[in-house]
């Protein structure tokens, strides 16, 4: 579903942000990226998404590659940054109805997708309001519905429980399963070690723009915690 292959970043030249990075997500997998404050999550991030350009390698999402055909790529993924910043002089609604014009969903399809997640993220009531007047995890939910709005194959998160509310966390986590047990995959940055132990299929760790472990859950952590064999083998001093 995702393969990148020897991906090299750098925003100034000679500091390589991402070293020559080379990963593999199936379909069916819940992937947890973590690593240190600066390792290089959201830059990686961030040129999977098709934010970032970047100096050698290439990505491909679905068996299409980035480089090659970006729009394609767009069209099977979706992103959830982790800073909601949208629109405030939109409705909720009129937001998503433009996020799915975008996406040319149909009416139909559209009315069916927001009003699944509007209730499940308990924010039906408020869609008819600008988003200037949402709290941050009021926008965080809008941002995350407009992204599911498409049906993606793979959806990417960036720190996506942070300022969720324990209800819209754990419907959150329905969903990535939803989007997994239908042939999908999904990859989410977080620094929370139990959420990632608990939910993902496969662990990613990242120390200074290298992958320094990768695989499935049980096999990373045995019979620890993730948190015990993030501190014993990868904290970085
Ligand atoms: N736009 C930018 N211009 C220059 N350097 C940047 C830029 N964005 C990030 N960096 C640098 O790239 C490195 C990796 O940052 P990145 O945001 O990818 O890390 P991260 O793993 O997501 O960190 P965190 O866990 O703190 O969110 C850091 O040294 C950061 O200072």
């Amino acid at each position: 579903m995702l393969e990148i292959k020897n991906l090299t970043k750098s925003y100034e030249k000679g500091k390589e942000i991402i070293k020559n990075l080379n990963i593999e997500i199936k379909s069916g997998e819940i992937v947890g990226f973590i690593g240190h404050n600066g390792a290089g999550k959201t830059t990686m991030i961030k040129c999977i998404v098709g934010i970032h350009d970047f100096e050698k390698g290439d990505i491909f999402i679905d068996g299409i590659s980035l480089l090659e055909d970006p729009i394609s790529c767009k069209k099977v993924m979706a992103y959830v940054p982790d800073n909601p910043d949208i629109y405030e002089n939109l409705t909720g609604l009129e937001y998503l109805n433009m996020v799915a014009d975008i996406f040319n969903i149909s009416t139909e399809d559209r009315e069916k997708y927001i009003r699944k997640y509007s209730e499940s993220f308990e924010i039906l009531n408020a869609l008819q309001d600008n988003i200037s007047t949402y709290s941050r995890g009021m926008k965080q939910k809008i941002v995350l519905i407009s992204a599911l709005i498409h049906n993606p194959k793979l959806l990417i998160l960036d720190e996506p429980f942070v300022g969720l509310d324990p209800n819209a966390s754990f419907e959150l986590k329905k969903i990535m399963r939803e989007i997994c047990a239908n042939g999908g995959a999904v990859l989410f940055s977080t620094h929370v070690l139990e959420v990632a132990q608990n939910l993902c299929t496969n662990i990613l760790i990242i120390k200074n723009g290298e992958i320094i472990a990768e695989g499935e859950t049980k096999a990373i952590i045995g019979k620890k915690t993730l948190e015990e064999i993030y501190l014993e083998n990868y904290y970085v001093k």
